[in-house]
């Protein structure tokens, strides 16, 4: 499925239509400030402060949490963007035809979320965060830069994001929040790197999973709603400036969380509790251990999803009405 392309949306029509829906759309039109026009590799390398950043490197486009394929190095910004910008390089830290990804940090990263107007404040000035959401609940907002090719493994993030994509083509495919049983997650990550030719092999599930597709291109900007999927392509060394913000009520999130991607506190209980359940039932031998987890999930499930607490309440209807004929 393609992802629809609005064109210069205005603020109400996004916050009265589109955003209630919490479905991705690419808005294409809307003033993203002069950086789209000003920002090249020699504008960024005058204009940034001389800083070093954190990058992850690699000697594949698909960089893989599993078998850890990168190294995390650190780099002054010219440096790292000029390297970012060529594909053949000739100071290397695995071989010249290495990747490079930055995914900007707070000034103390364990702490502080990035936030540009901080970190690159004068570049922060050519960038206009659009008007689509109320300030207060404005979170953070992280540069992205990465090299030519580099794919970024499918994750989701707890909070509402607009991805604006400054410098390059990207190629960016979503799923539905729905799909978390067919993507094989680890934590928040996807352990199928390439969706776009999944080994179905090994993930025969990742078939049902739908994706929603598209290409960014220099001003456009993405919405991500909070926990769909993503999976970006940098089809051009790539430069992006991400902006997250609260949907929820400030009290849900986890007050520790400098990237935005640690589970809503009652998630994280949720699955404290889940492990203890896990716990409790092996106590008992393997038959009676799944037939305890099967009850327990159908529960679960029909308790909290809607479409199964319909159908769960339609068969009780029914019930109902037998027991009295
Ligand atoms: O475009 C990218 O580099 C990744 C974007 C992303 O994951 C995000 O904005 O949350
Ligand atoms: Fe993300």
């Amino acid at each position: 499925m393609d992802i629809t392309i609005i064109e210069r949306v205005s603020k109400e029509n996004f916050n009265e239509i589109i955003y209630p829906k919490r479905e991705p759309v690419i808005l294409r039109g809307v003033d993203v400030g002069h950086c789209v026009q000003k920002w090249n590799l020699d504008y960024l390398a005058c204009h940034a402060s001389q800083q070093e950043v954190k990058v992850h490197v690699s000697s594949s486009c698909q960089m893989d949490f599993l078998n850890k394929n990168f190294l995390y190095r650190s780099l002054p910004f010219q440096e790292f963007l000029q390297r970012a910008f060529e594909d053949v390089h000739q100071s290397y830290f695995i071989d010249q035809n290495e990747k490079y990804y930055l995914r900007a940090l707070g000034d103390d990263p364990r702490k502080d979320v990035a936030d540009i107007s901080v970190q690159f404040p004068h570049l922060a000035k050519d960038v206009n965060i659009p008007e689509l959401f109320e300030r207060d609940r404005f979170f953070s907002s992280v540069f992205r830069i990465a090299s030519r090719g580099v794919q970024l493994w499918t994750h989701y993030d707890v909070m509402d994001n607009l991805l604006l994509q400054i410098i390059g083509r990207k190629r960016v495919v979503l799923f539905h929040p729905k799909d978390v049983e067919h993507l094989y997650m680890n934590g928040d990550k996807s352990e199928v790197l390439d969706v776009e030719n999944p080994d179905l092999n090994k993930y025969p599930k990742f078939s049902a999973a739908r994706p929603y597709s598209g290409y960014l291109e220099p001003g456009d900007i993405l919405f991500i709603p909070a926990l769909w999927f993503h999976n970006m392509t940098y089809e051009d060394p790539g430069v992006a400036v991400n902006i997250f913000w609260r949907h929820l009520e400030e009290k849900l999130y986890d007050s520790k969380d400098p990237y935005g991607n640690h589970d809503p506190l009652p998630a994280q209980r949720a699955n404290q509790i889940v492990d203890r359940a896990i716990k409790a039932l092996e106590e008992l031998p393997q038959e009676y251990r799944e037939f305890y987890a099967r009850r327990l999930c159908h529960r679960i499930r029909s308790k909290v999803c809607v479409k199964e607490k319909e159908l769960k309440d339609k068969e009780l209807g029914t019930n109902y009405i037998d027991i009295f004929l």
